[in-house]
């Protein structure tokens, strides 16, 4: 497609579709006009997709997901057609600037982190590869809350990507499906039928997902729910006007926000029904698929592969069994086993609040059926296993791990350090009577959007040095490592960044109102706020860096920009806490005249993924510092490194990879491994002793104390002090100094830039195992048995 033959098509758009000429077009009319323009271009490539699909008969795979946290999709659908010079220049001959058009796109926020940023990177990757399946989901109406800071505490409020029409999704009115709940259950003609009490409609939308180079598209099919009746007229004649939208509101409810907790069960009963009314809907909607094309239900594993993205779905276990069983007769071991050939389970945490347990009650109460099945599945599985202490149901509680165990052939892990830990503690018991279950996929991100989107100069040399290969074969990366002999590309290198830098200052001063030294070391923590990320071990050394530095300011140092990002789940104290932390601190640090521009904090709000492709291109130190054996993998980690930023980490998670593929000479290590966390917190005084040892330490957490980063109170953070001095579980203590240290080689190998860039770049060289499409390759060998059909 030629630039003037976009042009065209986006005026044509304008004009017929947004009802606009372009003398009163504003930038969202524009925005509108190129996305509905170049969706265009998918909806062959999509047909084609699903046409390829029939024709062979393929194998699906269906990934069952809480959360897809797609941010925004217009210029990763550019780049995938490899429109973006094309729409470049289309667009500056309309007079709109294409940078400031993508960025009037909202994120769609439908995550809280890592675990939906990875489905988001799957779908990506499965288009790209060619491997047929869909993403099901929920059609959240408002996503991850917005954040703000009012005095640096979090503020939350509502989001709302769908204020404005979503010009990526297609309605499907057709593809509704009714999602019962309540009710009771009677035997009838030697068969268990549910009565539901209540239902309400799950209507699909569906967004294509292009993959690289245009070839394949697969499809995201999103559930909204509405009501079976949407307006109870005689309520409204009888003029109880809030009863007559009842219906509506209580079903809408299901599919309203997204819950904020990243590694927390949630345990609430409209938790539970959105977990039902997703999978349930997707469910029936793959059956019905399967069975338009095969008539025999024993073919299903060899059809269908579905995955669950962890516990949030496990119910598809006791679902499937409940319609191959109650609806089409199959005995109760024959529906079960083939349900067990076509799901597979990933583990994303080891965090015990995190593994969903649901009251039996509560169950009994929304979904009765299911809870009899879970109880046969609990009988079936002790009929095989007498031995395993095992147990489905215990302490009045339904056990979503050991459910979705049970009910899958295939179990994963998400790096080789957390896999290792699901067989030797979560499912140790499991993993002894099932040796051959738990496999490891080791996570990925796709660099369609975080290196060739988020960092054009460094991909556009990256495709000058080794050809554009690389952006669906990472692994081609390695191909640079010669290159970085040669001064030129060093220099060409070392720019990339430079200006990379130099935008997100521009944009810092922008946004914040702070003015940071592009020549500083930009140093950057962006996850979500948790004691286990120890966001607080950062700040604490930031404390005595600053201390020191006033002590000291002609020392030479290094000039640092500590930048944060992420958001805590509004319940979780002790998180917001931090938040104001290092808000508090960031205010004193970044007004002090002693230490000026040798050291300045920044937290911008509202982190999200588009504030990721703006800061990660930019960062030469990437902060992975969770206690050992806390963070299942990470994927940050994975986009830093590829983006040339060096990571200081401890052993955790794909930490562990991401040092045995860069080399251990490129990578900053600190701190205990989680055996040596679990041997320390043995002695009730390992902080005390630490803080002993420490004089930092003592004086970052006396700074604290004293009220210096809270206007001389004291008390403000009296709960977070008391826990680190009495209990600190996450060993923030007993790791300071190791940081500290850590910090310090840090600063010794920045101030030496040649030394520092060539760490960085062997870091890009290096890291495209890391590609969510060697991830995805593993998932359709090991687990999904899949062949790709491009
Ligand atoms: N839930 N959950 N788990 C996580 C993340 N918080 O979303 O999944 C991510 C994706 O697997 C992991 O990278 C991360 O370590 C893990 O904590």
């Amino acid at each position: 497609m030629t630039a003037q033959e976009l042009q065209k098509a986006v005026l044509r758009h304008l004009e017929l579709s947004l009802g606009k000429d372009l003398a009163h077009a504003t930038v969202y009319d524009i925005r509108m006009s190129l996305t509905l323009a170049v969706r265009d271009q998918v909806i062959a490539p999509w047909f084609e997709s699903t046409r390829k699909t029939y024709a062979a008969q393929s194998k699906r795979v269906y990934y069952l997901s809480m959360e897809f946290l797609i941010g925004r999709l217009l210029e990763d659908a550019v780049n995938n057609l490899g429109l973006k010079q094309t729409a470049q220049e289309a667009l500056d001959a309309l007079g709109f600037d294409l940078t400031q058009v993508i960025a009037d796109e909202p994120d769609a926020a439908l995550g809280n982190g890592g675990l939906g940023r990875l489905a988001a990177c799957f779908l990506d990757s499965m288009s790209t590869i060619g491997c047929p399946g869909m993403g099901y989901g929920i059609r959240y109406e408002h996503g991850l809350f917005r954040q703000s800071f009012h005095d640096g505490v979090q503020i939350e409020e509502p989001e709302d990507w769908l204020r404005q029409p979503h010009g990526w999704e297609f309605a499907r009115p057709e593809a509704v499906e009714r999602i019962g709940f309540g009710g009771t259950v009677e035997a009838h003609d030697g068969r268990m039928r549910w009565s539901p009490a209540d239902a309400v409609l799950a209507k699909a939308h569906d967004t294509p997902i292009i993959g690289w180079q245009g070839q394949w598209a697969n499809t995201l099919r999103l559930w909204g729910a509405e009501p079976i009746q949407a307006f109870d007229l005689e309520a409204f004649n009888r003029g109880d006007f809030v009863g007559a939208a009842e219906q509506e509101a209580f079903a809408r409810t299901i599919s309203r926000v997204l819950y904020p907790d990243d590694t927390n069960g949630e345990g609430k009963e409209l938790r539970l029904k959105q977990e039902y009314f997703f999978t349930a809907a997707s469910l029936r909607d793959i059956l019905r698929r399967f069975l338009s094309e095969h008539d025999d239900l024993e073919l299903l594993p060899q059809k269908v592969a579905i995955q669950l993205n962890d516990t949030h779905p496990a119910i598809a276990g006791p679902e499937l069994i409940r319609i191959l069983h109650d609806e089409h007769g199959l005995e109760f071991d024959h529906a079960m086993a083939l349900a067990r050939n076509t799901l597979s389970f990933t583990n994303h945490t080891l965090l015990p609040e995190a593994l969903e347990r649901w009251p039996q009650a509560l169950m009994a109460r929304v979904l009765p059926r299911h809870l009899q099945i879970i109880a046969r599945i609990e009988e079936a599985f002790l009929a095989a296993q007498p031995e395993s202490p095992v147990r489905i149901l215990e302490d009045g509680d339904v056990r979503m791990g050991e459910l979705s165990f049970i009910m899958a052939h295939r179990v994963n892990g998400v790096s080789a350090l957390h896999t290792g830990l699901v067989k030797s503690t979560v499912f140790a018991q499991l993993h002894r009577t099932f040796p051959d279950r738990i496999v490891n996929q080791t996570n990925g991100v796709t660099p369609r959007r975080w290196v060739l989107g988020a960092n054009p100069r460094l991909s556009a040399l990256i495709t000058d040095r080794i050809g554009p290969g690389w952006v669906d074969d990472l692994e081609q990366l390695g191909a640079l490592e010669p290159h970085v002999e040669d001064a030129g590309f060093m220099a060409d290198y070392a720019a990339s960044k430079a200006g990379n830098k130099a935008d997100l200052a521009a944009w810092i001063a922008d946004t914040t109102g702070i003015a940071v030294d592009p020549a500083a070391m930009f140093d950057v923590q962006i996850k979500r706020i948790h004691e286990y990320k120890r966001q607080h071990l950062n700040i604490l050394e930031t404390i005595a860096l600053w201390q020191d530095m006033r002590a000291n300011p002609r020392a030479g140092w290094v000039p640092r920009v500590k930048i944060f990002g992420g958001k805590a789940a509004p319940g979780y104290v002790r998180a917001k806490e931090i938040i104001r932390l290092i808000n508090d601190v960031a205010r004193v640090i970044n007004a002090d005249p002693v230490t000026g521009d040798l050291l300045k904090v920044v937290y911008p709000a509202n982190y999200n993924v588009s504030m990721a492709e703006k800061l990660i291109p930019a960062s030469d130190l990437s902060e992975q510092i969770s206690t050992a054996g806390k963070e299942a993998s990470g994927t940050g980690n994975m986009k830093f490194a590829l983006n040339g930023a060096l990571t200081i980490g401890t052993l955790d998670g794909a930490n562990v990879e991401i040092r045995e593929h860069v080399g251990a000479e490129n990578f900053f290590l600190f701190g205990m491994t989680a055996e040596e966390v679990v041997a320390r917190r043995e002695d009730p005084q390992h902080q005390a002793k630490a803080i002993a040892a420490s004089p930092r330490l003592a004086g970052a957490l006396k700074g604290i104390a004293d009220g210096t980063f809270s206007d001389g109170d004291g008390a403000r953070y009296a709960a977070l002090l008391a826990d680190l001095r009495g209990h600190d579980y996450f060993t923030i203590c007993a790791d300071f100094d190791s940081y500290w240290n850590c910090q310090r080689q840090v600063d010794a190998a920045f101030a030496d830039p040649a030394r520092w860039m060539r760490m960085a770049a062997l870091n890009t060289a290096r890291s495209g195992w890391f590609s969510s499409d060697r991830t995805i390759r593993g998932y359709m060998a090991d687990v999904w048995d899949i062949t790709p059909l491009i």
